[in-house]
């Protein structure tokens, strides 16, 4: 049901309470898994290649879009250093984007729908992404009806989804449910299901403009429902947490957590990225850290 959802047709569904205390600790514990110096080396070097750099400011510039692909493309000088995922800008500047990057196959990804409110009429949010994948953009990341998932209007949050799926045409739908606003664990379990059934290529935590944005208990959540969804359907959603991720060490825990809910399907830039504005440099710094002395391959993010 996830492609070609239509609208009106939300099939209401229950869904298993989360116990907070349980999921807040098996994503903490998760976090304290010591890993060879080897398998680091391979995890960054995967968080790179799995990562949307993001600009969203409202003094972004051409300029500053430029450098940002630049480092997106050729984030090292070293060639074992992969490129980045996609860079993420608003919609204006998708052009730019696109043009810098022609031909590296990094992706263009693009807010859409509003953001990061979402406060207006569908039309103009239906507007605003065909707009952006007219100039270019190859993801479109759109933020959910936060005022409609906390007043329990699930069928319209759903119908909005289905109706900027096709609205995407062939650019992948990242939906965003803005887990700092939603409240409950409950709820962004429900807002996860919504969004996959309604048609998302990945879902998202958070637009990076509201605390707290990702962590790793609410990423638990998500790919717990990304998992039971792939039981039920046989579908591979993608997942990416987003906003206040900063550190290598935090990126570590996200993969960690990944590999250990979804396996080594999900380690790749197709099915995982990390929405980040600051995170590539941390990683760089740690993987010349970690680099020192003969790299033999990892044995936990053995991938790259
Ligand atoms: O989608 C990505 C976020 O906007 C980035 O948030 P950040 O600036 O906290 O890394």
């Amino acid at each position: 049901m996830a492609r070609g959802a239509r609208s009106g047709q939300y099939p209401d569904f229950s869904a298993p309470a989360v116990d907070r205390v349980m999921v807040e600790e098996r994503a903490a514990a998760l976090g304290k898994r010591s890993l060879k110096k080897e398998a680091k080396v391979a995890g960054l070097k995967l968080a790179i290649s799995m990562m949307d750099l993001t600009t969203l400011e409202g003094r972004d510039s051409s300029g500053k879009v430029l450098q940002l692909c630049q480092k997106a493309m050729r984030p090292h000088e070293r060639a074992d250093v992969p490129a980045c995922a996609a860079v993420c800008v608003y919609p204006t500047l998708v052009p730019v984007a696109k043009k810098a990057l022609a031909g590296s196959g990094v992706k263009v990804a693009s807010v859409a729908t509003a953001f990061p409110s979402g406060l207006s009429p569908l039309s103009v949010k239906l507007a605003d992404v065909r707009e952006a994948v007219a100039l270019g953009a190859d993801e479109i990341d759109m933020v959910i009806d936060r005022g409609a998932m906390l007043a329990g209007k699930h069928g319209s949050v759903f119908d909005e989804i289905v109706a900027v799926k096709e609205a995407c045409g062939e650019a992948h739908l990242k939906v965003i449910l803005e887990t700092g606003e939603l409240g409950t664990y409950d709820r962004v379990r429900k807002a996860s299901q919504i969004a996959m059934l309604a048609g998302a290529d990945f879902i998202k935590t958070s637009t990076g403009k509201v605390t707290p944005a990702a962590t790793p208990a609410v990423t638990l959540v998500m790919l717990e429902a990304i998992r039971d969804f792939y039981y039920a359907t046989g579908k591979r959603i993608g997942m990416k947490p987003a906003g206040g991720i900063r550190t290598a060490k935090q990126a570590l825990h996200y993969l960690v957590l990944v590999k250990e809910t979804l396996g080594d399907a999900w380690l790749n830039a197709d099915l995982f990225r990390f929405g980040a504005s600051t995170l590539l440099n941390d990683v760089l710094m740690q993987l010349e850290k970690e680099r020192t002395g003969a790299y033999q391959g990892g044995d936990y993010f053995s991938k790259d």
